[in-house]
């Protein structure tokens, strides 16, 4: 499965070249993340980080073409692994045809002191679901 975040490109994107700046994209998906969460699984970032956390350990992006003021994006996150205690996630954004980024990044579930916990087993099935895993 496929969730898709359309993200316009508004002014305070852009940095004085008119190019979307990096860390402005990692926002970006960091709100497909909050939205996939609340859309899809069901378990908003405002009440599951009241009794956990789910850092990001790894990102890996590659930047394809830059993104100008106004460019309609829409961010696609797939999940690619679901572990017991991390979630690995794609995600592409691309601009109509054009492929703009690339991220894969992983994600860990913790507890309220930062200490890496297994997923609940209602967040891991709906997870599983979405990945396509075998159950
Ligand atoms: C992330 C850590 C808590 C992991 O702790 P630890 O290394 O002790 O974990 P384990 O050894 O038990 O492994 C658990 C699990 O994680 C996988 N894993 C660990 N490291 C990596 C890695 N580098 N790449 C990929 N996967 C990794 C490991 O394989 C296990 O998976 P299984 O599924 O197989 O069990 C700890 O390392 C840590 O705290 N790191 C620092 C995190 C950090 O500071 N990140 C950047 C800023 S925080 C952030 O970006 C962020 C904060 C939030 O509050 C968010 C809230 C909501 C959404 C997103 C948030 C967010 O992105």
């Amino acid at each position: 499965m496929a969730f898709l975040f359309p993200q316009k490109v508004l002014f305070k994107h852009c940095d004085p070249a008119g190019i979307v700046f990096y860390p402005r994209y990692f926002e970006m998906i960091n709100d497909c993340v909050e939205a996939f969460f609340d859309q899809v699984l069901d378990d908003p970032f405002e009440v599951l980080l009241r009794s956990a956390g789910i850092p990001t350990a790894e990102i890996q992006t590659r930047f394809h073409a830059p993104s100008r003021h106004g460019d309609a994006l829409v961010l696609t996150l797939t999940g690619n692994r679901v572990g017991r205690k991390s979630f690995t996630l794609d995600i592409e954004a691309t601009c109509g045809d054009e492929l703009r980024f690339r991220a894969r990044s992983t994600l860990v579930y913790t507890d309220a002191n930062g200490q890496s916990q297994p997923w609940s087993h209602a967040l891991k099935s709906k997870l599983d679901a979405f990945t396509g895993a075998p159950l």
